[in-house]
């Protein structure tokens, strides 16, 4: 079912200083700030040669970020992004296998304009993961 990393997420409490402490300090190409109102979070993609890193803060009332960073203040990795061909044939064979999908089971668009579903941590080895269709 599944195929590359797409992205590793990380929440933090300042965007702006993540993104000077990737762009400056380690040289890293770092996209432009995108709002994402519907997810949330304001999202910069920091772009490597294998995949990319998604730094995430929180946007917005009711952030699914909030209570993450209250956790862990100074941020912390909030996320693994896999790619799958199929996301509703991986969607509908991980529920038969009792995993709980993340929302009303309906994919989002994500970041990259391709639909996105989240897993629940506890189902997956104490990790939050997200599946996007490529
Ligand atoms: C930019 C768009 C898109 C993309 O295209 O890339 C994105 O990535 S959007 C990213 C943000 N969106 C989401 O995260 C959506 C899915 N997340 C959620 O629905 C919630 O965050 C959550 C996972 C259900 C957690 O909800 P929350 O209210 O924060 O906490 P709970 O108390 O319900 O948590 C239950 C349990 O799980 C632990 N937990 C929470 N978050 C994580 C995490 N990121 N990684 C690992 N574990 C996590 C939490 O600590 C609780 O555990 P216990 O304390 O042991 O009960
Ligand atoms: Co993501």
């Amino acid at each position: 079912m599944l195929g590359r990393v797409n992205h590793i997420a990380i929440a933090v409490p300042d965007l702006a200083q993540a993104t000077a402490t990737y762009r400056d300090l380690l040289n890293a190409r770092v996209s432009q700030p995108q709002a994402l109102p519907e997810h949330g979070v304001t999202v910069v993609f920091v772009e490597l040669e294998n995949t990319k890193v998604e730094l995430l803060e929180p946007l917005g009332e009711g952030s699914p970020l909030a209570a993450f960073l209250e956790k862990n203040p100074s941020g912390g990795m909030h996320h693994i992004c896999y790619e799958v061909a199929d996301i509703l044939a991986a969607r509908d064979q991980l529920q038969l296998a009792g995993m709980r999908i993340l929302g009303d089971g309906t994919p989002k668009t994500g970041a990259h304009g391709k639909p996105v579903l989240f897993l629940h941590p506890k189902d997956m080895a104490g990790t939050l993961v997200e599946l996007e269709e490529v």
